[in-house]
């Protein structure tokens, strides 16, 4: 844009000589006079050929309506929350240098302000003012504007804005990241009058930079105080008080989310080691040489409550502290992530394949009635209760479901219980007579559990049962006619039982339609997700007021048990923990102590590179009981999942679903 229009007489000598300076700069010109920062030409070049922003034409500040001002402060009301106490500390050690404070959205909107009231009028005019527009493509080369642009914290001096309007202002922002990364607000402190020189500002710049990274941290802790959470520095010293990383982890040490340190050390971890399958997420022992429960018993094992562990990516040595929630997890976090299943099937598990396979089938299977499904699985892996989120999502949820125990009625009784008996059927009988459980299942679900334990005779009759659909009560002369869809369950190998003739074989192949096989609950990959559903469970099912929470100690003690006993066991377990913890938090001491034995004994590899020689069939048998889970494996093997890959790769191992 050149200058070809004359100046406006209403402007003083100074600004001229700005406006001459910044057309120099559009020129090509590069003289000494000009701004020396490159971030400053760059934005003053943006302003004239993107913008198209007449330099000529001084613009007074824009501020917004109130209505605008209210929707833009509303968009951040989290942020300002949490950001108060740090404004306010910052102004108080400004204000009497003659400083006001800015803290703006994204888009530039001064949403939250500090100043002197005495100033009112001036600040107002000079745009350092509540609901102040400070975007770049509006106000020109400021620094909020320009460190939105730019995403870094910034000096914006006196000529260096673009408008000259602004050149008697020194300002300096520094942008404030959500934990994504993205910038949300900037902080900015800016004043009247100042001294020319530049380095003036410097101390300004370290300040305003301090206060953004607090309020971000701040914010972090808000956003995630429902986890837990290591906080890391490398000095020893400085850790408890004021420990620059931040890391959000699950309770298996699986990260969910960073601040700005500690996406830096992610960073250069992935720097190093490129995620190369689908997989995104990262463990923390990936990023530091540490086992999970070494993070997780920080609070408890260790007298000054931090560990020192080794970052993988350049070997630098950090102080980790652990953050325990402040509370509970809410039911929302307990969210599946399976989530596109009904609710029922979505709820039965979190991440793991096996468990993934079964609900996947079962949601096909949901509103097939007519094929009968057979729930295979150790004992308590939760049979019944997948058998009930099958019916739980089907579209005959709202009718009965009718659980029989085949082991549980003594046999002699089992033929009236399911088939029901006539008034005077038998001596001892009711006098009215009773409805079978099988005729009460019509227009839902009959489930059979413990379908192995039924007698060889009643197989027979069930047999015609299922295929003609009728029941003959005892000393009925016609039958019932029942439509119901039935699964059975058993922790028996029906199969062994057939070779030995003790189930008839015609039955089986009738009742297995399809089989659902559950995965025991220490192969579970979401042995976590189970145990805070169990957990949470348990808690919505009590009285008691206050909601009690399971410590890290706790749930790591809870991750490494085998369960033999699989989720029943488990519930057993931490039923057993509340009901005699003597405070609202659950450690490990208030676990059973059978807990605290039979740990899964993890195998003595401890250095990544150390299996490489070995002969591959160990690693293949391990990933082939893992349903090829790579992160369990690296978990169980106490090294990271990338070595896993590493080692497949070198070993030649390829996971079925990968191969074409
Ligand atoms: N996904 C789950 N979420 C919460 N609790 C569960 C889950 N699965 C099982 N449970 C609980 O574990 C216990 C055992 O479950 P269930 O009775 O369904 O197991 P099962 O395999 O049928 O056992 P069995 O073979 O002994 O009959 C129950 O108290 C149940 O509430």
């Amino acid at each position: 844009m050149p200058m070809n229009a004359p100046l406006p007489a209403r402007l003083q000598p100074v600004q001229r000589q700005h406006i001459e300076h910044i057309f120099q700069l559009g020129d090509g010109l590069d003289k000494s006079h000009l701004p020396a920062k490159q971030t400053i030409r760059n934005s003053w070049l943006r302003c004239l050929n993107e913008y198209q922003l007449d330099p000529t034409q001084p613009r007074p500040a824009r501020v917004v309506p109130q209505q605008t001002l209210i929707e833009h402060r509303e968009s951040v009301d989290e942020l300002l929350h949490v950001a108060r106490a740090g404004v306010d500390q910052l102004y108080s050690q400004i204000a009497t240098l003659g400083y006001v404070l800015l803290l703006t959205d994204h888009r530039g909107i001064t949403v939250e302000f500090r100043g002197n009231t005495d100033q009112d009028q001036q600040l107002r005019k000079a745009g350092l003012y509540l609901g102040a527009d400070w975007d770049e493509r509006f106000a020109g080369t400021c620094a909020v504007g320009t460190c939105l642009h730019d995403r870094q914290a910034i000096i914006c001096h006196r000529e260096e804005h673009f408008d000259a309007s602004h050149i008697a202002l020194t300002c300096t922002a520094a942008p404030i990241t959500d934990p994504q990364g993205n910038v949300m607000a900037v902080l900015d402190i800016s004043a009247l009058h100042s001294p020319t020189q530049h380095e003036s500002q410097n101390f300004s710049l370290s300040l305003v930079t301090l206060y953004a990274r607090m309020i971000e941290d701040a914010y972090f802790l808000q956003r995630y105080r429902d986890c837990l959470m290591v906080r890391l520095d490398t000095s020893r010293e400085f850790v408890h008080v004021n420990g620059r990383g931040l890391i959000a982890i699950e309770e298996n040490g699986q990260i969910i989310a960073a601040n700005a340190v500690g996406r830096e050390l992610l960073a250069n971890h992935h720097q190093r080691w490129p995620p190369w399958s689908a997989i995104s997420t990262t463990h923390l022992s990936e990023l530091f040489e540490c086992d999970i429960a070494d993070v997780l018993n920080i609070n408890s094992a260790v007298d000054d409550q931090l560990r020192a562990f080794r970052a993988r990516a350049d070997s630098v040595i950090y102080f980790i502290s652990l953050l325990e929630p402040r509370r509970p997890r809410t039911a929302e976090r307990l969210q599946a992530p399976t989530n596109s299943l009904p609710e029922p099937l979505a709820h039965l598990g979190g991440d793991d394949p096996a468990m993934r396979k079964v609900q996947k089938l079962a949601e096909r299977l949901r509103n097939e009635i007519s094929v009968n499904v057979l729930i295979s699985g150790e004992t308590g892996t939760g049979k019944e209760i997948v058998a009930r989120a099958l019916h739980n999502s089907g579209h005959r949820s709202e009718g009965p479901f009718i659980a029989v125990n085949c082991a549980a009625i003594p046999e002699s009784l089992i033929e009236s219980e399911l088939f029901g008996y006539e008034p005077g059927a038998f001596t001892g009988g009711r006098v009215k007579g009773m409805r079978g459980l099988i005729p009460q299942a019509n227009g839902g679900t009959l489930f059979l559990d413990e379908i192995g334990d039924m007698p060889l005779s009643l197989q027979t009759r069930l047999l015609r049962v299922l295929s003609e659909r009728e029941v003959m009560p005892l000393g009925a002369s016609t039958p019932i006619h029942v439509d119901m869809r039935v699964i059975t369950a058993s922790h028996r190998n029906i199969e062994a039982l057939i070779e030995r003739g003790e189930f008839r074989e015609d039955l089986y192949y009738r009742l297995n339609g399809a089989q659902l096989s559950l995965p025991t609950l220490r192969e579970r990959a979401d042995k976590l997700y189970v145990i805070r559903r169990v957990f949470n469970d348990l808690v919505c099912a009590r009285a008691a007021n206050e909601t009690p929470r399971l410590r890290a100690d706790a749930i790591s003690a809870l991750l490494a048990y085998a369960w033999p006993g699989n989720i029943r066991q488990l519930k057993n377990a931490l039923a057993f923990a509340l009901a005699t913890a003597e405070n609202n938090e659950i450690t490990v001491e208030d676990l059973p102590e059978q807990c605290l034995s039979q740990r899964i004994t993890r195998q003595p590899i401890h250095h990544a590179e150390a299996k490489s020689s070995e002969p591959s069939q160990q690693l293949v048998s391990l990933l082939r009981d893992h349903h090829w889970n790579v992160s369990a494996v690296a978990r169980i093997l106490g090294i990271s999942r990338p070595t896993v890959y590493r080692q497949m790769q070198r070993q030649g191992i390829v996971p079925p679903n990968w191969r074409t």
